[in-house]
């Protein structure tokens, strides 16, 4: 049986459009980038801590399959997670104005005695915004729970020129590696 170890609406949709029966789990895994952590090191030891810390709380689930994940937003060796509060929101936007950065997303598919990861890089540019535009996008709430304070499956779509990689992968769940990664350990869609 397969669990997602994550409270993102966003993930929990992609899997189900894969199409994909799964449980969920709760769980709350801090999030801090150790000193000189790079960051693909940083979200894939994240995501691979979710998934392991849904497998424990799972027990002795006999079959149990734990899909982590994490995704971050990443401007030269600068990671952004998700905005604190909208003055966090505002100076994450504003650093990301008329820039390219990564976007990162780490999967970790994690069973009894045996573990495998995907990563999915891409990168995005966004549109130079004035202070009046970065205002107005934080005003409608949507920066919050984003990793750099944007999502761009929603308004956010609109402050995008550019993406090279995944969507998916951009939204928290890459869905062409996520696929394979499922099919390797045996695990297939339902009919
Ligand atoms: C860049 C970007 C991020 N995001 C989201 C995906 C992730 O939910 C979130 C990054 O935070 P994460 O820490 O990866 O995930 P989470 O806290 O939302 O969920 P959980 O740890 O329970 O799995 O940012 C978007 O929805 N759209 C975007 O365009």
């Amino acid at each position: 049986m397969l669990y997602l170890a994550s409270q993102s609406p966003r993930r929990r949709q992609l899997l189900d459009l894969l199409g994909y029966d799964f449980g969920t789990l709760d769980l709350d895994i801090p999030e801090h980038r150790a000193p000189g952590e790079p960051p693909q090191d940083y979200v894939s030891r994240v995501a691979r801590e979710k998934a392991g810390a849904g497998l424990l709380q799972l027990g002795g689930v006999a079959g149990a399959v734990v899909l982590g994940a994490d995704t971050e937003v990443v401007l030269d060796d600068t990671v952004f997670g998700k905005p604190v509060d909208a003055a966090d929101a505002h100076r994450m936007l504003r650093q990301l104005s008329g820039k390219t950065h990564r976007v990162i997303s780490s999967v970790w598919l994690v069973g009894a005695g045996r573990e495998r990861q995907a990563v999915s890089v891409s990168h995005v540019r966004m549109a130079a915004l004035d202070d009046a535009t970065i205002a107005a996008y934080v005003a409608s709430g949507e920066a919050f729970g984003k990793a750099g304070a944007y999502a761009i499956q929603g308004r956010g779509a609109a402050l995008i020129e550019h993406l090279s990689g995944s969507h998916s992968g951009v939204m928290g769940l890459p869905m062409f590696e996520t696929a394979a990664l499922l099919r390797d350990f045996g695990l297939t869609p339902r009919a």
